[in-house]
């Protein structure tokens, strides 16, 4: 059968590529949306069967507005990850293959991806004004439509080679081992048999309701003493007033295995509350690991 899987695009982002990389596009109708929000609600509301979306970047951590949307305005679980390379670029239209740094006007991208390359860009674009776009291939598609505009675009090799862009230079984030974390959301679950996971994990949403000494410490505890290996945890706002967060806690274990039933048990017994986001296998980008590939 046939399944949609809606992605942050246009065409030739980030996004775009570990998606291509976790679906085959043959199989699956790839649909691009304009916004992470887009992505996860077309999930939500049963136009897409599946969504991927960035979560997490290593140099510059948590992509709130998809942890946001996740939290707050929808009930779709995590059905999969991928660990997957990035490399930034600088590309300009062709007209301005040649011009010197200084008269670049203005440096457009995702905000991410602009926040994981600011060191370079301040130094050697200190006169440019950095305008954020929804996503790196729509960046790159606005530099290739106003060829007129000295602007300089920031995303992936393959946005540039979509839209017809020269490649300046490549991986010019600040940090060498780039890589972005991303998620699959879906309603019902996918058997990825041509593919090979790292690990299981599942992801949890803690509320510490009760506010008593050391609460943290305990649901840590509770955790700890079973050996369950936790791979993330991280607070954001409730948004219901300073100073009210909730955890969000990755194990490595799965949803049914009777360790974390034990420790979910006793967490809920101290009077916090437990949602499980999701529970899910973990792949990680490498050349050779389709099943069968
Ligand atoms: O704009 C893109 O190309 C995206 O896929 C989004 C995104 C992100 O939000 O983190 C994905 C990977 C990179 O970290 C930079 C941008």
């Amino acid at each position: 059968m046939i399944e949609t899987i809606g992605y942050l695009g246009p065409a030739g982002t980030f996004t775009h590529e570990a998606t291509q990389w976790l679906f085959h596009e043959g199989n699956d109708e790839l649909v691009a949306y304009s916004s992470i929000p887009d992505v996860i609600s077309a999930v939500d509301q049963g136009i897409c069967d599946k969504g991927v979306v960035p979560v997490e970047n290593a140099i510059e951590g948590t992509v709130n507005s998809t942890l946001d949307w996740l939290i707050h305005q929808v009930d779709v679980p995590i059905i999969g990850e991928l660990v997957y390379p990035i490399s930034q670029c600088l590309l300009v239209h062709p007209l301005h293959a040649r011009r010197p740094s200084s008269e670049f006007t203005k440096i457009l991208s995702h905000p991410q991806a602009i926040a994981q390359s600011q060191l370079r860009l301040r130094k050697e674009f200190s006169g440019s004004k950095w305008v954020f776009t929804d996503s790196t291939a729509q960046a790159a598609q606005m530099v290739y439509e106003n060829p007129e505009e000295y602007w300089i675009a920031v995303g992936p090799k393959k946005s540039g080679e979509i839209f017809g862009l020269h490649l300046l230079e490549s991986n010019i984030q600040d940090h060498a081992n780039n890589m972005t974390r991303f998620i699959v959301l879906g309603k019902q679950e996918k058997k990825w048999l041509h593919l090979a996971p790292k690990r299981m994990k599942t992801s949890m949403q803690v509320m510490l309701d009760s506010d008593f000494p050391g609460a943290l410490y305990q649901v840590l505890a509770a955790f700890s003493w079973r050996k369950i290996n936790l791979c993330h945890i991280e607070s954001r706002p409730t948004k219901t007033g300073l100073g009210n967060y909730y955890f969000l806690v990755d194990a490595e274990i799965q949803k049914d295995h009777v360790l974390l039933q034990g420790a979910i048990g006793e967490i809920e017994a101290l009077g916090c509350q437990v949602r499980i986001l999701g529970s899910y296998p973990c792949f990680a980008y490498e050349l050779t690991s389709h099943i069968g590939s």
